[in-house]
C-alpha cells in the first residue's frame, strides 16, 4: 500500500485545439463561466490524495494568468512542447524535481467531467497494486477496420479492445523515463501507457464511465456541458 505517495497531478494543456475550430484553444472555452481547464484541474485536486497540480501551457499562452484557483493546494505551471507527451514530459520532471513527486497522474485539460468515484478508483487500485493503471471503458460498437479508400477491410474483435481515456497513473520516475525513452526512439507516443508498454510492462486496465469525454470536435462542448450539469458522482 501507497497511501503515504506523494501524488502530483499533470494536466497537459498547451494543445492549440485545431480539431475544434474554435477562436480559442479549446481547453480556455468555459462551461458554467469557467474554462474546461478549470474543471479538469479542480476535479483531480479534489481528491485528498492528491497534493497538487503541474499544468503545462504554451510559452506564449495568453489566458492562463487569468484563472483563479479556489484551492489550497499549489498550481504550478510549465512550458509544454511541440506534442502532447512532450508537455508531459516537461510535467512530470517538474513534478519529479521541484514536488519530489513519487506517483504522477496525468489527466487531459480537456476531459472536464471526469467522475470523481473513477477517479477514486483509479487511485485505490493502482497504489495498492503498486502498478499503473489508466481509466478506460470497454468499446460498445462493432469496429471496423477501414481500407485507403473508406471501404471496410475487416470487422475487427471487439471483445479485449478497450477506449483508453485519462487519468493515467504512473510512478514519476518510471513514467519519466519510459517517455523519455520512448521518444527518443521515435516511438509513437499517444498517452502515458504507451510509453510504459513500450517498456515490456502491462498497465492495468481501470472501468470508467464513456461520459468521461475529451472535447475535441465542436460537437463534444455540448455534450460536455450537459454531463457537467448532472453533477455524475
Ligand atoms: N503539444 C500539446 C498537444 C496537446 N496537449 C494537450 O493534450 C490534451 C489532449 O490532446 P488533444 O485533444 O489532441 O488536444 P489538441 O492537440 O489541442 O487538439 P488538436 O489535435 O485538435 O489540435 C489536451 O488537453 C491538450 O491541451 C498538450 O499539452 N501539448
Ligand atoms: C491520452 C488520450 O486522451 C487517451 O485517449 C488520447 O490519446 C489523447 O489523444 P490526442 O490526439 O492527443 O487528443
Amino acid at each position: 500500500m501507497n497511501n503515504a505517495a506523494n501524488l502530483v497531478a499533470v494536466i497537459p494543456a498547451a494543445g492549440v485545439g485545431s480539431r475544434m475550430q474554435a477562436d480559442c484553444p479549446k481547453q480556455y472555452l468555459t462551461i458554467d463561466a469557467q474554462p474546461v481547464l478549470w474543471h479538469s484541474v479542480m476535479k483531480v485536486l479534489a481528491h485528498p490524495q492528491v497534493t497538487r497540480a503541474v499544468v503545462a501551457v504554451s510559452a506564449t499562452d495568453p489566458y492562463i494568468a487569468d484563472i483563479q484557483w479556489p484551492t489550497d493546494k499549489p498550481v504550478d505551471l510549465v512550458h509544454g512542447g511541440k506534442e502532447r507527451a512532450d508537455s508531459v514530459l516537461a510535467g512530470i520532471r517538474h513534478a519529479i524535481e521541484q514536488c519530489n513527486a513519487d506517483w504522477v497522474l496525468v489527466h487531459d485539460a480537456a476531459r472536464p467531467c471526469l467522475r470523481a468515484a473513477d477517479l477514486s478508483q483509479l487511485i485505490a487500485t493502482t497504489l495498492n497494486a503498486n502498478q499503473g493503471g489508466i481509466l478506460a471503458v470497454p468499446v460498445r460498437d462493432t469496429m471496423k477496420r477501414a481500407t485507403g479508400s473508406r471501404q471496410i477491410a475487416q470487422t475487427v474483435d471487439r471483445n479485449a479492445l478497450w477506449h483508453a481515456q485519462t487519468p493515467q497513473m504512473f510512478p514519476a520516475v518510471l513514467l519519466a523515463d519510459a517517455l523519455t525513452q520512448a521518444l527518443a526512439a521515435g516511438a509513437t507516443v499517444t498517452d502515458e501507457a504507451s510509453a510504459i508498454e513500450w517498456l515490456g510492462q502491462q498497465p492495468l486496465l481501470v472501468e470508467g464511465h464513456a461520459d468521461n469525454i475529451k472535447i475535441t470536435h465542436p460537437e463534444d462542448l455540448a455534450l460536455a456541458r450537459f454531463y457537467l450539469t448532472q453533477e455524475l458522482s
